[in-house]
């Protein structure tokens, strides 16, 4: 699956956003290692703070059927100029993929900005930081 690929399943996942309070659909498609996709939508709620981002739903449905190795994500909304992940989401994301995985943050427009995780959240607080802390 080519990027080009993955930004089109960004807007199919985007499709199922619920957001009837923002009425702002994002869409995200994270590619596995093994080539599987998993879709993310944005799931707001009444209680706004409990809303969950594209980016991170597609991250949270990989990991809770066992997959946490990837190799891109691409994430999609009607935003003037390519879309711009929540914090929340940089941590995720910093979490599961590796810093100099491939992100495509895109708008309907068809402007691309090809970044890392690294670059989305420079000095990320890691696994690292807490499984090799000292006392
Ligand atoms: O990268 C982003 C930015 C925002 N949102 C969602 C959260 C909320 O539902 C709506 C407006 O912030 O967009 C995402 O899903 N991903
Ligand atoms: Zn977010």
């Amino acid at each position: 699956m080519n990027p080009t690929q993955l930004m089109e399943e960004a807007k199919k996942g985007r499709s199922f956003a619920y957001v009837p309070y923002s009425k702002f659909p994002v869409g995200a498609a994270l590619l596995s290692k093994d080539g599987e996709v998993f879709h993310g939508c944005n799931i707001e709620n009444s209680g706004y703070s409990l809303t969950n981002c594209a980016e991170r739903t597609a991250i949270f449905k990989a990991v809770s059927q066992g997959t946490k190795q990837f190799t891109a994500l691409a994430v999609v909304a009607d935003t003037e100029g390519p879309v711009a992940p929540c914090g929340a989401c940089r941590q995720v994301i910093s979490e599961f993929c590796a810093p100099d995985m491939p992100v495509y943050l895109t708008n309907l427009k068809g402007d691309v900005q090809e970044t890392t995780v690294a670059e989305l959240l420079p000095g990320a607080f890691t696994p690292e930081d807490v499984l090799h802390a000292t006392e």
